[in-house]
């Protein structure tokens, strides 16, 4: 097949042509006209444009059933340069492919070619498609879990509406599950044999994400003998990839991943083939295995609004809004010890100007020390006494950010310089400070301003890290119920020394986890997602 071809779009010649990677296509006419030079390197219909066939989402063939309703547009056309007649334009293809737009948002383009014969048609289709077919890294068959009841209850809809038809346009088959009780998608993963997907997408908030790691983690480790109790188990690593369509309240996995929560664009990173892999931290208590999380694990403020949030599920999103107002008033501390282990070896460090973007070196250097330990037999990470930290004292909020937690409401996140994939998690320890301080920090989240920048603020860079309360747990769940149930909530919380014999809860990705003595440790790399990470503002279609 010819390389270059001449066909017609929007009433105008073009040339349109296929490499090994690009498709373009260029207005013959523009050459010549004299709006040529203002329309060179512009985007959109009518102009020089090409796509990466990376990008391309599909190629559709369209018989045109005759030319009388199209016949002004040829007419036009042949006016001017070409050699079709209106009898000739009896077959078109389309191209759809990825468009960006602001704010790391992808919409899905297409554009129609009207070619000249049959044979010219089939022959474009059948080249684009085989370019497409080469693409390897796309999925074919996907295992889909929808949370009707998430954020504002809008996950079958959007599901429906704007990502199935996407998944057809571009081949993919999917088995729908609509949860019907939480913990359904995680216990189906945890057993289900997953050879036959390609990948799972769940359709929810973090919460959804969060059991979705569960079951695919949980029957990794298991088909690997790997006990998920011993916290120093060197966990393997999940092959298959998760696509998340964010349809939750705050939907940071997405928007720190992709850098925008749109169900469209993470769609279109899906049916592209994205992958980009991701730290997992577990949670033990008592060498008992708790939880995995991704993105936020927080005790303190994070763990009281997400616990007080609960109650009010009903409110939908706001629910945080409203729990963060009455959790700030209450301004509770909490005492206790943390003992972390420092990330030596890789690089980068909370405090960085730069950020972690698409094809990051900090990741991909973490990813290459993590193969080099994959290679040796022993788990290297037990570490020697002398290499952890101690931090005592008397803390609103202890936040371990596995990556930014960028959010709509925190643009630059818990911890702008995180990274997705270098092993290590931002342990931020908020010391007892004035509500006016401590409003200082979290306004500081909001804006540009440094939240780290303030004296009663501490951030480390950390591969494990073990937080012991002040107050034995046995001890404390007699204490919470004797004052929530003689007092109300908050009365028990006030005693005179300001801090809490109350202990906190963490806040795991949105789930609760109502010990307060855990243990942490980052497994570098340990899933993948379906997205490429936050791409430079500069990355343009063509
Ligand atoms: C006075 C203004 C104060 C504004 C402070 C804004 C800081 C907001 C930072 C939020 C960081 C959230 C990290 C993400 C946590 C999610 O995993 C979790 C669960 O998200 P989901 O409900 O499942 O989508 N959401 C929450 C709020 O705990
Ligand atoms: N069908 C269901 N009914 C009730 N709860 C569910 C269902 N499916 C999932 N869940 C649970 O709902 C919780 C919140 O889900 P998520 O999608 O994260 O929404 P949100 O972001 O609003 O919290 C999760 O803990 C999940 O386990
Ligand atoms: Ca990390």
């Amino acid at each position: 097949m010819a390389a270059a071809a001449r066909v017609l779009l929007n009433g105008q010649v073009f040339e349109i042509s296929l490499n090994e990677s690009v498709f373009s296509w260029k207005s013959l006419r523009l050459r010549n006209s004299p709006s040529a030079a203002a329309a060179r390197g512009g985007r959109g219909e009518g102009e020089n444009q090409s796509v990466p066939v990376s990008e391309i989402i599909a190629v559709c063939k369209t018989e045109v059933a005759g030319t009388c309703k199209e016949s002004g547009r040829w007419q036009k056309m042949t006016s001017t340069t070409t050699s079709f007649t209106p009898e000739q334009i009896l077959h078109d293809f389309t191209v759809y492919y990825v468009q960006r737009s602001k704010e790391h948002h992808w919409c899905c383009a297409e554009v129609t070619f009207y070619c000249s014969d049959q044979l010219l048609c089939n022959q474009w289709v059948q080249a684009l498609q085989r370019r497409l077919d080469l693409q390897g890294v796309r999925p074919k068959n996907l295992l889909v879990f929808i949370n009707p009841f998430g954020g504002k209850q809008l996950g079958k809809h959007i599901y429906d509406k704007k990502v199935a038809p996407l998944f057809q346009l571009a081949s993919i088959t999917t088995e729908v599950i609509v949860t019907e009780h939480a913990n359904h998608a995680r216990d189906h993963l945890a057993e289900v044999d997953l050879r036959i997907y390609d990948g799972i997408v769940c359709v929810g908030g973090d919460g959804m994400f969060s059991e979705v790691i569960h079951g695919l983690i949980c029957q990794t480790q298991k088909i690997a003998g790997i006990d998920q109790n011993d916290p120093n188990s060197k966990l393997v690593a999940c092959s298959l990839r998760i696509g998340i369509i964010p349809a939750g309240s705050t939907d940071c996995i997405c928007y720190a991943t992709v850098g925008v929560n749109d169900p469209v664009t993470s769609a279109l990173h899906i049916i592209v083939g994205d992958s980009q892999p991701m730290d997992v931290s577990s949670v033990h208590h008592n060498n008992t295995f708790l939880k995995y999380s991704v993105s936020l694990l927080g005790y303190g403020f994070y763990g009281d609004v997400l616990k007080d949030s609960e109650n009010n599920r009903w409110m939908g999103p706001s629910r945080y809004d409203f729990s963060g107002f009455k959790t700030f008033l209450s301004h509770q501390c909490y005492e206790g010890t943390v003992l972390y282990l420092p990330a030596t070896e890789t690089l980068g460090n909370p405090r960085d100007e730069s950020r972690c973007t698409a094809g990051c070196y900090v990741c991909q250097y973490s990813g290459k020390l993590l193969d080099l330990s994959n290679n040796k037999q022993e788990l290297k990470h037990v570490a020697e006494e002398e290499d952890w930290k101690v931090v005592k004292g008397k803390f609103l909020a202890i936040n371990a950010a596995n990556m930014s937690c960028a959010c709509s409401k925190s643009p630059m996140g818990l911890s702008p310089a995180a990274h997705l994939a270098d092993g290590t998690i931002d342990l931020i320890l908020v010391r007892k400070c004035s509500r006016f301080n401590f409003l200082r920090h979290l306004i500081r989240h909001t804006n540009k301003d440094d939240q780290f920048d303030l004296a009663f603020v501490e951030v480390y860079r950390v591969k494990q890290f073990i937080f012991t309360p002040k107050y034995s747990e046995e001890d404390n769940i007699d204490i919470r119920d004797i004052g929530k149930n003689l007092f109300g909530q908050f009365c028990s919380d006030h005693p005179a020394c300001g801090c809490s014999q109350v202990n906190s809860n963490w806040n795991c990705d949105g789930e609760i986890i109502e010990h307060a003595a855990v243990e942490v440790r980052v497994h570098c790399q340990l899933i993948k997602l379906f997205v490429r990470g936050i791409e430079h503002s500069t990355q343009k279609t063509s």
